[in-house]
C-alpha cells in the first residue's frame, strides 16, 4: 500500500546522502563554468577600455586589430559554446537514475503516508495541535510541521474520510501561517475550509467567504490589500468559532452497541477493555500440564480469557531463532524484488510484507513447531507454511477471523487439511507504540512483546467457526513490528480436541 518498511526507508536514505553530492557536483560544475565566464568578461573589458582610451588610433594597430579579430572570432565562439553547453550533466543524470530507483517513494507513496497519519490519527483520536507539533500519543519527537504541511494534510483528509481532521489540519494550517506564505496560503486554506462545510453540510458562512475568495483571486483585477487579507482573517474565525465542533466523535457511554469497525478501533485505543471482576479469574502461571518435557521447562502463561481460550505465553522464542527467521526472511525479501519489477507489485509489497516458509527449509523452524505443540497440546503435522508479516509505520491488518468462511470453503482454500482450528501469533519485535492485537470481543488489547506468543483456538468443538476470536493488528504509531504467525489445521486433531457436536456459541448471545 505506500512506502513504509523501516528497512527500505533507510535504504532510500542513503541514496538521498548520494542526491546531495550529486547537487554539489552539478554546484561545482558550473560554479567553475561561471568562474570562467566571470573572468572572460572582466578580461575583455578592461581591453575595451583601453581601446576606448586609445579613441580611433586603436584600430590603426595591426596588433590591436588580430586581438580584435581573435576575440570575435576563436574567443567569443568558445564563450558561446560554453554558455550553450550543458553543464553539470554527468551529475544530474546520476541524480534522475536514483530518484527512478524501483524503492524512491512515488506520488502514490506520499498519498499512502499521509492516510497511514490520519488512519493513525483517527484510530488513537490524536490530537492535530499535537502532531503538528512532533507529539505523538505524549511522546514527543522534536519536529515541527509548518502551514503548508498542514495544509497538504488537510487537502487529503478531505479527500479521504475524515472531513473532521480535514478541517482541524486547515485550522492548525492557519494558525501555523507565517507572514511570508500568508498571502499565498490562506486562499487555499479559504477555499477548502468551504469545501470541508460542504462535505459536513453545514452552509453557515460559506457565501461570504465564497465573496472574499474572489475579491482574493489574482484574476479579480483586485490589488490584494490588506482590508482583504484582514476580511479573509476574520472570515476564518466566522466559519470555525461560530460553529465549533470535536476533530473526534465524543466517545459513547456505551461501547456494547457498536459495529465491528468501532468495537474495533475503541479496542485499539484502550477504551474497550476487561473490567476488574471480569480479570479477577483470569490466571497467570507456569504450565506444566501438556507435555512430560514442560514439566522440566514449564511455560509461563497468561490468560487473557477463558472461553473462548486466549492465552499469552512469554519467552517462548529466543533471539537464536529469530536470527535465522530474520534471515530467511531477508533471502527471500532479495528474490522477490528481482522477480517483481511493475511499479504497483512494488508498492503493495510495502503494505506489510507476508511471505510463507515451508518448515522443511531451516531445522529452526521445527524446532518451533515442536515447541508450538507443547504450548498447544496440538498436531504440527497439519500446519500451515511459517508466515513471517512485516510492518511499518501506519502498517495494520484490519479485523479478521483466521478461520475460513463459506465462500472460503468454496474456493476450496479449505483443502484435505481442514479449517484453521487454533492460531499461535509470535512477537518477533517489540512495537515503541500501537500495534497491538485487538480482539474486540473479548475486550483483549495485546502489546505485542518481543519473545512471546499469543494462542487461540478458532473454531468451537464442533468445527464451526468462533466469531468471538475477531480480532486484528492495530496501526503502528512509531516503530515497526515483526510476527510470525502458525496456522493450525483441523485435520488429525481429533486425539487431541475431540469432536463434538456442542458448540459453545449458543451460550453466547449478542
Ligand atoms: O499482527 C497482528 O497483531 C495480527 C495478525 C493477524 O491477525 C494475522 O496475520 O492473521
Ligand atoms: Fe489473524
Amino acid at each position: 500500500e505506500y512506502f513504509s518498511s523501516i528497512h527500505e526507508m533507510s535504504n532510500v536514505f542513503i541514496y538521498e546522502q548520494k542526491m546531495l553530492q550529486h547537487i554539489q557536483k552539478f554546484i561545482a560544475d558550473n560554479e567553475r563554468k561561471l568562474d570562467f565566464l566571470r573572468a572572460r568578461l572582466d578580461e575583455y573589458e578592461s581591453e575595451r577600455s583601453e581601446a576606448q582610451q586609445w579613441g580611433i588610433a586603436y584600430f590603426e594597430s595591426p596588433l590591436n586589430k588580430y586581438l580584435l579579430s581573435k576575440r570575435l572570432t576563436v574567443d567569443w565562439q568558445r564563450i558561446e559554446n560554453l554558455m550553450a553547453a550543458a553543464t553539470g550533466e554527468k551529475p544530474l543524470k546520476r541524480l534522475q537514475r536514483l530518484r527512478q530507483r524501483d524503492n524512491m517513494p512515488k506520488p502514490e507513496d506520499l498519498t499512502g503516508t499521509i492516510d497511514g497519519l490520519l488512519r493513525i490519527q483517527f484510530i488513537y483520536r490524536l490530537q492535530t495541535k499535537h502532531l503538528a507539533a512532533g507529539i505523538l500519543d505524549g511522546v514527543a519527537y522534536g519536529m515541527q510541521l509548518n502551514a503548508k504541511q498542514c495544509l497538504e494534510i488537510g487537502q487529503q483528509a478531505l479527500t479521504t474520510k475524515y472531513p473532521e481532521l480535514a478541517h482541524a489540519w486547515l485550522l492548525e494550517a492557519h494558525n501555523r501561517l507565517s507572514s511570508s506564505d500568508r498571502s499565498k496560503l490562506l486562499p487555499h486554506i479559504l477555499g477548502q475550509l468551504v469545501q470541508v462545510k460542504a462535505t459536513l453540510s453545514d452552509s453557515r458562512g460559506v457565501n461570504s467567504t465564497l465573496e472574499i475568495l474572489k475579491e482574493l483571486e489574482p484574476s479579480s483585477g483586485h490589488h490584494h490589500n490588506y482590508e482583504v487579507f484582514l476580511q479573509a482573517q476574520t472570515q476564518i474565525d466566522d466559519l470555525t468559532l461560530a460553529n465549533p465542533f470535536k476533530e473526534h466523535e465524543p466517545v459513547p457511554e456505551d461501547l456494547s452497541n457498536l459495529s465491528h469497525d468501532e468495537i474495533y478501533r475503541y479496542t485499539c485505543n484502550g477504551y474497550i477493555k476487561k473490567t476488574p471482576p471480569e480479570e479477577r479469574n483470569l490466571r497467570c502461571g507456569y504450565m506444566s500440564e501438556t507435555h512430560p518435557f514442560l514439566l522440566l521447562a514449564p511455560l509461563k502463561v497468561e490468560e487473557l480469557n477463558r472461553n473462548p481460550l486466549l492465552v499469552l505465553y512469554h519467552d517462548v522464542i529466543y533471539q537464536s531463532e529469530i536470527d535465522v527467521l530474520n534471515k530467511l526472511n531477508r533471502k527471500r525479501y532479495e528474490r522477490a524484488g528481482v522477480v517483481i519489477n511493475s511499479t504497483s507489485t512494488v508498492s503493495k509489497k510495502r503494505t506489510s510484507q507476508h511471505i510463507f516458509i515451508a518448515a522443511t527449509r531451516h531445522k529452526v523452524l521445527r524446532t518451533i513447531d515442536q515447541r508450538v505443540a507443547d504450548m498447544t497440546n496440538l498436531n504440527m503435522q497439519y500446519a500451515e507454511d511459517h508466515q513471517l508479516a512485516d510492518y511499518g509505520i501506519g502498517g495494520h491488518y484490519s479485523q479478521h477471523f483466521d478461520w475460513f468462511g463459506n465462500s472460503d470453503l468454496a474456493n476450496s482454500k479449505c483443502d484435505e487439511m481442514g479449517n484453521r482450528i487454533a492460531t499461535v501469533l509470535f512477537y518477533l519485535s517489540d512495537v515503541a507504540q500501537g500495534g497491538g492485537t485487538a480482539f474486540p470481543i473479548l475486550k483483549q488489547l495485546l502489546k505485542p512483546k518481543k519473545y512471546a506468543a499469543a494462542f487461540w483456538y478458532n473454531l468451537h468443538a464442533s468445527g464451526k467457526g468462533d466469531w468471538r476470536n475477531l480480532h486484528g493488528g492495530c496501526p503502528i504509531i512509531v516503530g515497526s513490528k515483526w510476527v510470525l504467525n502458525r496456522w493450525i489445521r483441523e485435520y488429525d486433531q481429533s486425539d487431541l480436541r475431540p469432536c463434538d457436536l456442542w458448540d459453545d456459541s449458543v451460550f453466547n448471545t449478542s
